[in-house]
């Protein structure tokens, strides 16, 4: 039996949000640098095991995997929910859009990211997601429902 190992890579990117009908100032469409830390676990595994390699995953494949799922879709694009009034503007300007179809928070945006790469069959321990140098929201793979995560079940908002 192999021995599990935890592994972590760090991504950022940059995005756009508005917490419509928050009472504070995220209520203002505003911005992030986004610090995205993806934790795998598993067993150091290779083709003709013990390998050479002795990876969870080749980081440089993990990379590629977030870059094509998560980054290139959220980096440097305004997130909404669809109840922006803003998206009209910016859809005018071909501005970049990632419509999520749920609220915002990082709560909602670490599960959603962590379901994703989950559903892509990486194995995934949690996902941790800063918004800012001083909050941040982790979901752990576990404990994401068979249906789906909690945003989709309730909308994950704190509002509507
Ligand atoms: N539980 C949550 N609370 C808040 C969220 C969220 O996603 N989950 N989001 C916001 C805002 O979007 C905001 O970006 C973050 O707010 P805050 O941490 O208060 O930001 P500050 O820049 O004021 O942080 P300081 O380090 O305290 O200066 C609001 N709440
Ligand atoms: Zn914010």
């Amino acid at each position: 039996m192999l021995n599990d190992v935890t592994i972590c890579k760090i991504f950022t990117f940059d995005a756009a949000h508005q917490l419509i009908g928050h009472n504070g100032k995220c209520a203002n469409l505003h911005g992030h640098t986004y610090k995205l830390e993806i934790f795998l676990k598993g067993p150091v595994v290779g083709p003709d095991y013990p390998s050479e390699e002795g990876f969870v995953i080749d980081f440089a494949e993990l990379k590629k995997i977030v870059k094509e799922m998560v980054l290139d879709r959220l980096d440097h694009a305004f997130l909404a929910k669809g109840n922006e009034p803003i998206i009209e503007t910016l859809k005018e300007t071909n501005s970049k859009i990632a419509l999520m179809g749920f609220r915002t928070t990082v709560e909602n945006l670490s599960a959603y990211i962590c379901y994703l790469l989950k559903e892509a069959g990486l194995p995934i321990y949690s996902v941790k997601l800063w918004e800012t140098p001083t909050a941040w929201a982790q979901v752990m793979a576990s404990d994401i429902p068979e249906k789906g995560p909690f945003y989709r079940v309730n909308g994950g908002c704190d509002y509507e």
